[in-house]
């Protein structure tokens, strides 16, 4: 049995060793390493995984047992959705998809995404559904470390690529207050609501398999578009669902 406070060390331990920001996509990403259609290939991609995360906090949201709980964890959804049309975090993604040259209803059909995104994303969605509520809030540990990252892609991006602007990343804006005011809350429960062996257990374990989400979804773009540049059939290419004159 873990103290609350090894309970957190531990949870950090993870993220020190399995977060995202140490996939070498994500190195070549932020160094400036990758050329316009890498670039767009990430973006598109990405934008799976912000469509689904509403889905992903409606699921959990669905299982919360009280009003006090559901009020909080409603933001979330919120903040991806927006309150009016032309708001919220999926809007602003759109934007940065428009912004490296993309047919904004392209990006909306996902039909260029790699199955592999799908499928990790799909999980993370299925996870939350199904498994203990810790499990599924422990899943979103991740959110702790994306500061971090964030910070590092944001000027890494506009250090290094002359097509990337300040207005095309707003999307990372938000969340660096966004990410930290829900970490904090789900890192709360989870430490509150972890209090047997097996269930600290299940916590770390949780965060281990979110990892692997956003990890798996980078091995794949790595494959497809870095080396070896295996494309698969029917995944976007170079060239295609771009806006007229987005140019090469
Ligand atoms: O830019 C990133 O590297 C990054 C990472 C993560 C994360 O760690 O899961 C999220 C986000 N961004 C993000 O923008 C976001 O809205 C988000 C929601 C969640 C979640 O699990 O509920 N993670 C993340």
């Amino acid at each position: 049995m873990l103290s609350p406070a090894e309970l957190e060390a531990a949870l950090r331990d993870i993220g020190a060793r399995r977060y995202h920001n140490l996939h070498p996509f994500h190195r070549l990403l932020h160094d400036g390493k990758l050329d316009k259609d890498q670039v767009r290939a990430w973006a598109l991609n990405r934008y799976y995984y912000q469509a689904m995360i509403p889905v992903k906090d409606a699921t959990l949201l669905a299982r919360l047992p009280d009003a006090a709980l559901r009020r909080i964890w409603r933001q979330r959804i919120v903040d991806h959705d927006g309150d009016h049309e032309g708001d919220g975090g999926i809007e602003r993604w759109l934007k940065l998809a428009e912004g490296v040259g993309f047919d904004r209803d392209y990006v909306l059909s996902t039909q260029g995404i790699l199955a592999a995104t799908r499928f990790s994303v799909e999980a993370y969605v299925h996870f939350v559904g199904e498994r203990s509520l810790l499990e599924a809030i422990a899943s979103s540990l991740t959110e702790m470390f994306s500061p971090t990252i964030i910070s590092e892609r944001v000027a890494g991006m506009l250090k290094n690529y002359d097509f990337i602007t300040r207005e095309t990343l707003a999307y990372f804006d938000k969340r660096l207050t966004q990410a930290p005011r829900d970490a904090d809350f789900a890192l709360d429960y989870v430490v509150r609501h972890a209090v047997t062996p097996e269930q600290q257990a299940q916590a770390l374990d949780a965060l281990r398999f979110k990892c692997s989400v956003l990890w798996t979804q980078l091995d794949a773009l790595y494959a497809a578009y870095v080396a070896p540049g295996m494309i698969p059939p029917d995944a976007w290419r170079p060239g295609e669902g771009l806006r007229a004159g987005a140019g090469a």
